[in-house]
């Protein structure tokens, strides 16, 4: 093992949810071996993503957005490591960067909440649902074709005061941030996976560190949940294969219990009216291999038209 440095710099974006994940990655980096001299610092850097606060991220240039400045720092050398919502990264990252470690898993699930209702299914009749994800939007279709949408961006905090304002009569967040904030007890109820599936990398904190440093990959690597990450693998090598635009509505999730990886995948028409879900199973070995697959079978049976019907 190398020496320890004397000083380890972890970029992040501000907000609050940004904040406590890299906060969290701060806090098992200073209790990982041979770490407790080393000083541990959290940079706050502003992106693209923080400043554009009025229009739909799809309609500005999409996930890249929340990860640019930071990913200059890390170039630079003014940053060791970076912090991210997995969920938020863009499949393909800049030459020269790479996503070195994940963070336990925090839940997968989506919350609903809502002061009119309990659930998804007990919304009345043509109630207002607030998302500005293009994914919620049509999973929640697919099962209430009836409720109208409402573009509802900004951080989970924002998005409680509109609701909370009558903005919409429901909104979907995150189990995973709202647990990160402390502000589980705003979850109305919790929607399974079963017919509801989350973003890819939805609840996963990653580390993304330079290629070439590989003193820092191996201090990180010593926080990395192995599960988590070969999870990410088959998921993200999913949307990779199915080319996840930001304007295809995509659900992804991979489980991991022992050597054994359960992947369930499916792409959406904007509206929900049409969808393709795949399952495939198999060791978590062939976890990219599998997500990849996935993306074949839903690209066979003709999940394609989804992406062309742009
Ligand atoms: N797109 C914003 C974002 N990025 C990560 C999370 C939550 C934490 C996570 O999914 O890991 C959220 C908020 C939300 O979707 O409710």
């Amino acid at each position: 093992m190398a020496a320890s440095p004397s000083l380890l710099r972890i970029g992040t974006r501000g907000s609050p949810l940004a904040l406590a994940q890299a906060h969290e990655t701060r806090a098992r980096l200073a209790a990982s071996q041979d770490l407790a001299e080393t000083e541990i610092d959290v940079v706050v850097i502003r992106t693209s993503g923080d400043r554009i606060q009025d229009r739909p991220l799809s309609e500005v240039g999409g996930k890249g957005l929340f990860t640019k400045e930071i990913e200059e720092a890390l170039m630079s050398g003014a940053i060791d490591l970076a912090v991210h919502s997995s969920k938020d990264m863009p499949t393909v990252l800049p030459d020269g960067l790479v996503l070195s470690a994940f963070l336990p898993r925090e839940d997968v699930r989506d919350a609903f909440i809502s002061p009119l209702a309990g659930t998804l299914a007990d919304l009345p009749q043509g109630a207002v649902l607030g998302t500005s994800s293009l994914r919620r939007r049509a999973m929640a279709l697919r099962l209430r074709p009836d409720l109208l949408t409402v573009d509802f961006r900004g951080n989970v905090e924002t998005r409680l005061r509109k609701l909370a304002e009558g903005t919409a009569h429901a909104t979907l967040l995150a189990l995973a941030g709202l647990k990160r904030l402390g502000l589980a007890d705003h979850a109305t109820s919790i929607i399974e996976t079963d017919d509801f599936l989350p973003a890819v990398g939805q609840g996963a904190v990653a580390i993304e560190t330079r290629a070439d440093d590989p003193r820092i990959r191996e201090i990180v690597g010593r926080v990395n949940h192995a599960a988590t990450s070969i999870a990410l693998s088959a998921e993200r090598a999913f949307l990779l294969r199915l080319d996840g635009s930001c304007r295809t509505p995509i659900g992804g999730l991979a489980t991991v219990e022992g050597d054994q990886l359960v992947f369930r995948g499916m792409v959406l028409s904007p509206d929900g009216a049409r969808s393709e879900a795949a399952r495939l199973t198999g060791t978590v070995a062939d976890a990219e291999r599998i997500g990849t697959e996935a993306a074949d079978e839903l690209i066979g049976r003709g999940g394609a038209a989804f992406f062309r019907a742009e």
